[in-house]
């Protein structure tokens, strides 16, 4: 077997410490991949692949990226989801004896990036780590890029962790092999593009790696947070190699302080991305954002993503938005100052790293310099919270006077090349910078007084890396040279190049000099730059206290410019709305569209709105306007109402809209029960509930004995507020039984065969859902629109008619199910089920007999039936009973009947909608014996 040569050794043994990284193996100016990373990065890459020969028996696959533009295609591959580790020469060749060593010098992750290229600058860049201990799950966040760190606990339910992994939306992941599992097995959309690592935690409970934090500061974490932090900042220092100092501060908190939001009810009320499109614009942040700065962007976005529960804290946000939102002209001082405030955050980071270029440090200058004046503006603004706020703020003054005396205003991006230090800083760098400029004028005498002797008005003295300073004189000209006094360096096409004693003598000053200068300025440099770093946390309190004032103008700015008011908000139970509107839908509409609505929702005039109307009337924008009141006051916002008063809420549960694009793997109506069912089991008294169209995934009969029971359990049990828009008309006779119901539809104007949609929530229920008006406003061919109506009106007779004869049998069933309220029948087979509602189980068997030709089935049961059906037999049983009974009767319809059985069998009624089950049906019917 032939060997490898010792260099493809190295890289192998080198490759082995990162398997699941591409290696960039530094060989040279470029970062070579070998083996399976050329494979891939190549593909990845779009980069040419070639080979070399390494000592094996087969060329090695190769590729590689020039060092100097390395940046791109790391960021490239991080977009991607990769990881990379760069490895680089870490000792002198000149030094080295054999292979020059060389050493991975840090990894790349998508958790873990601080090259801009790769980071969203409003967005946070999460590296989450889950420990599950004790029975709960210890919670780490951690922004490398801004040295922010959240510690927390998640007690008992897999679920609250899925909510918390969501609003942190991390892209990398970090847990043992069994938790990384619970969780993809869960995955929806959003954690798709999580990175997920593979990484025990230290059993027994670790310590965080050493010298990273005090005792005082480990003594505050939760059961659990030890290890969790052990986990993921071991993992930190593992890829980075290097300081981690401004990731200083632990911030523990309750999962309590905020209010809790599934992932579906985040995504669904579009808080900071859109259902369509995942994008930013038609948001609740899109609206609110008026920020100014990116780590206020960033911190709004926090703000949304955990309204507070704390009433005596919102109150203090409110008051700070308040002032603001009744002061132009602060506002405006104060997003003035902003404007010129750059991102401390990162810019805090990048200095502790020591990644922070000289340019970095003047934009650190120019953002202190704004800050006496932030802070005037807040003590101007007269709120309490904004003075507060400024009390706090240490506006670094010394700092920024460390580098305005050190950092020219505009100094090159390359911190190797000289030109950031000012004059005056050292007296070497300035003897240095003297030499070389004399040195400079010096060659520039030489070159008029060597024009003069030769009397060539061409020649030049130039400069090249390999042959130093030359005087240059073109061929023409060569004859003019006095003999012997030059010494021939280098020959060009048409000219030669010439040294002298002389200026070989000054070159080597020149040269050394700007060595020493550029040496020396690099040096004073990094002095500063470590300088500052000590400073981290001043810095990091700073960029935080601006941050939040750059959300308090933004929020206070779109409050004026929208119309919003002050919520009154407190531990109280009623939720009051007084011309209540949805601000995204209202701001993309024209001024003046949007129609206002009420709210009431009291324990004295009813908890429970059931909403139902037509399609297209504006239930969903209602209901979903409730929460985003709700949750905007809780951020600590004005509100788009005329008066509001709400109380702290601690869950919003909602469900609306579709669920396919959330979850894969599983039917919408399940997706609906598990939410459900999660939403049974932790609602409280103070949340508030919202589902549309509850039960509408599956069978008509099923769905609404869902929706009834589900209403019935909301409402005895819980207490909670709740909105239920339902296209199951019947259910509005729970208002009789359930006092703290009410009936509430969308206003529709019918002239006609018009019909207008007229956006008002009014008392009482609606009787027509006009689906197929909306379906032929969708534009859906005339035929199938005259069909609809023509299938309508042949489905509601069918079932008028089975209505009367079911009589005995739905009797029975209401008087199994304790007295609800019988109701006149109206359409379609709801009626049925409604009739037998109180007993889930005789409604789920109405449900077949419904989805059955009913009317002519019913007819042969109660034709072969011996005795008065009860409730209980299904059309199925009694299809059966007869052919047993009577074989010779039906045996010419064996067949017909067998296969309309068949069918019906088979039927997979759990996704079926209304409309298909019509289809469904009609088939069916024709199918069927005479
Ligand atoms: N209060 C309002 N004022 C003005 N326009 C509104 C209002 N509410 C809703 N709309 C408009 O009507 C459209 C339909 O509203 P929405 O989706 O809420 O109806 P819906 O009753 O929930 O319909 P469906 O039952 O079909 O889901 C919205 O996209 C919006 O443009």
């Amino acid at each position: 077997m032939a060997k490898y040569t010792p260099m493809i050794e190295q890289y192998l043994s080198v490759k082995a410490e990162v398997p699941d990284a591409f290696l960039f193996f530094r060989l040279g100016d470029f970062y070579e991949m070998f083996f399976d990373d050329a494979l891939l990065a190549a593909r990845e890459l779009e980069i040419t692949l070639t080979g070399r020969e390494g000592g094996g028996e087969e060329r090695i696959p190769m590729c590689g990226v020039p060092y100097h533009s390395a940046e791109n295609y790391i960021a490239r591959l991080i977009e991607k989801g990769y990881k990379v580790a760069i490895c680089e020469q870490v000792e002198d060749p000149a030094e080295a004896k054999g292979v020059v060593r060389r050493e991975i010098v840090r990894i790349v992750t998508p958790g873990t990036v601080m090259d801009a290229r790769s980071l969203s600058e409003t967005v946070n860049n999460y590296i989450v780590a889950v420990v599950f201990s004790g029975g709960g799950y210890g919670f780490a966040a951690c922004d490398i890029s801004t040295g922010e760190l959240y510690v927390t606990r998640l007690s008992g339910s897999f679920e609250l962790l899925l909510d918390e992994l969501n609003t942190y939306s991390p892209s990398e992941l970090l847990g043992s092999e069994t938790v990384l599992e619970q969780i993809r097995g869960s995955a929806s959309a959003w954690l798709k593009t999580a990175v997920m690592t593979p990484r025990e935690p230290v059993s027994g409970g670790g310590m965080a790696p050493e010298g990273l934090f005090s005792e005082k500061q480990l003594a505050s974490l939760p059961e659990g947070g030890r290890e969790t932090l052990a986990l993921l900042m071991g993992y930190l220092q593992e890829t980075q190699k290097r300081s981690l100092s401004h990731i200083k501060h632990i911030r523990v908190y309750e999962p309590n302080q905020y209010m809790v939001m599934d992932p579906f009810t985040r995504r669904n009320l579009e808080l900071v991305e859109t259902v369509r499109d995942r994008s930013k614009k038609g948001t609740l942040l899109w609206l609110l954002d008026n920020t100014v700065t990116a780590m206020g962007g960033r911190l709004l976005r926090r703000w949304i993503e955990k309204p507070l529960m704390n009433a005596a804290h919102i109150n203090d946000r409110l008051e700070a938005v308040d002032r603001l939102y009744n002061q132009l002209i602060v506002r405006d001082e104060l997003k003035q100052a902003l404007k010129e405030v750059y991102d401390l955050e990162r810019l805090t980071a990048r200095i502790a790293y020591g990644s922070a270029n000289a340019r970095d440090l003047v934009a650190l200058k120019v953002s202190l310099q704004q800050v006496p004046a932030l802070r005037e503006q807040c003590e101007a603004s007269g709120s309490r919270t904004l003075a507060a706020l400024a009390a706090r703020i240490d506006p670094c003054q010394d700092l920024m006077t460390w580098i305005a005396e050190a950092i020219v205003d505009e100094p090159p991006v390359s911190v190797r090349d000289g030109g950031m230090i000012r004059a005056g800083l050292s007296a070497r760098l300035d003897q240095l910078r003297e030499a070389s400029a004399n040195g400079k004028q010096w060659l520039a005498e030489l070159e008029r007084q060597e024009r003069e002797r030769t009397g060539i008005k061409s020649l030049k003295i130039g400069f090249n890396k390999v042959f130093g300073y030359f005087i240059e004189v073109t061929k023409s000209n060569l004859a003019q040279l006095e003999e012997g006094r030059y010494e021939r360096k280098q020959t060009l096409a048409n000219a030669e190049r010439f040294v002298t004693p002389e200026l070989k003598e000054k070159e080597a000053l020149i040269l050394e000099a700007q060595e020493s200068m550029v040496d020396l300025e690099y040096e004073l440099f990094v002095g500063l730059r470590d300088q500052l770093a000590s400073y981290i946390p001043r810095l990091q309190q700073l960029a935080e206290l601006i941050a939040t004032v750059d959300v308090y103008q933004s929020l206070a700015h779109v409050s004026a410019s929208n119309r919003f008011t002050r919520p009154e908000i407190g531990d109280f139970y009623e939720l009051e709305i007084e011309e209540g509107r949805h601000p995204v839908v209202e701001a993309v509409l024209e001024a003046g569209v949007f129609i206002a609505n009420e709210t009431k929702l009291t324990r004295e005039d009813g908890n429970m709105l059931l909403i139902t109307g037509p399609n297209m009337a504006g239930k969903s924008t209602y209901m979903r306007q409730v929460a985003m009141i709700c949750l905007m006051a809780q951020i600590g916002c004005f509100v788009p109402a005329k008066r509001a008063k709400v109380p702290v809420i601690d869950r919003i549960f909602t469900r609306i809209g579709a669920a396919d694009d959330l979850i894969g793997g599983q039917s919408t109506f399940m997706v609906e029960m598990m939410d459900i069912q999660v939403m049974t089991e932790k609602a409280t008294e103070r949340s508030l509930v919202i589902i549309d169209e509850l039960g509408r995934g599956t069978s008509t009969g099923e769905g609404m004995s869902i929706a009834q029971a589900v209403i019935e359990f909301l409402h005895d049990k819980i207490g909670c507020k709740t909105l239920v828009s339902t296209h199951f008309h019947e259910l509005a006779h729970l208002e009789e039984s359930l006092g703290g119901l009410r009936n509430y539809c969308m206003a529709v104007k019918e002239s006609g065969k018009q019909v207008t949609f007229l956006r008002r929530l009014i008392r009482g229920a609606a009787s027509t859902s006009y689906g197929i008006y909306c379906a032929q406003i969708a534009g859906l061919p005339a035929s199938i629109i005259e069909r609809s109506y023509e299938l309508l009106h042949t489905f509601e007779s069918r079932t008028e008619l089975l209505q009367g004869r079911l009589q005995p049998a739905a009797g029975s069933a209401n008087e199994q199910g304790g007295g609800q309220p019988e109701k006149e029948a109206s359409n379609g087979a709801e009626t049925i089920a409604e009739a037998s509602a109180p007993d889930a189980q005789a409604s789920v068997r109405y449900t077949v007999e419904a989805a059955v030709p009913a009317v002519q089935l019913q007819a042969e049961r109660l034709d072969a039936a011996t005795k008065e059906p009860e409730v209980g037999d299904i059309v199925q049983l009694s299809l059966f009973a007869v052919h047993e009974a009577k074989p010779e009767k039906l045996s010419k319809r064996d067949a017909k009947a067998d296969k309309v059985l068949e069918q019906l069998r088979s039927a997979d009624l759990m996704n079926m909608t209304p409309m298909t089950a019509m289809n469904f049906l009609y088939e069916l019917k024709k199918q069927l014996p005479n």
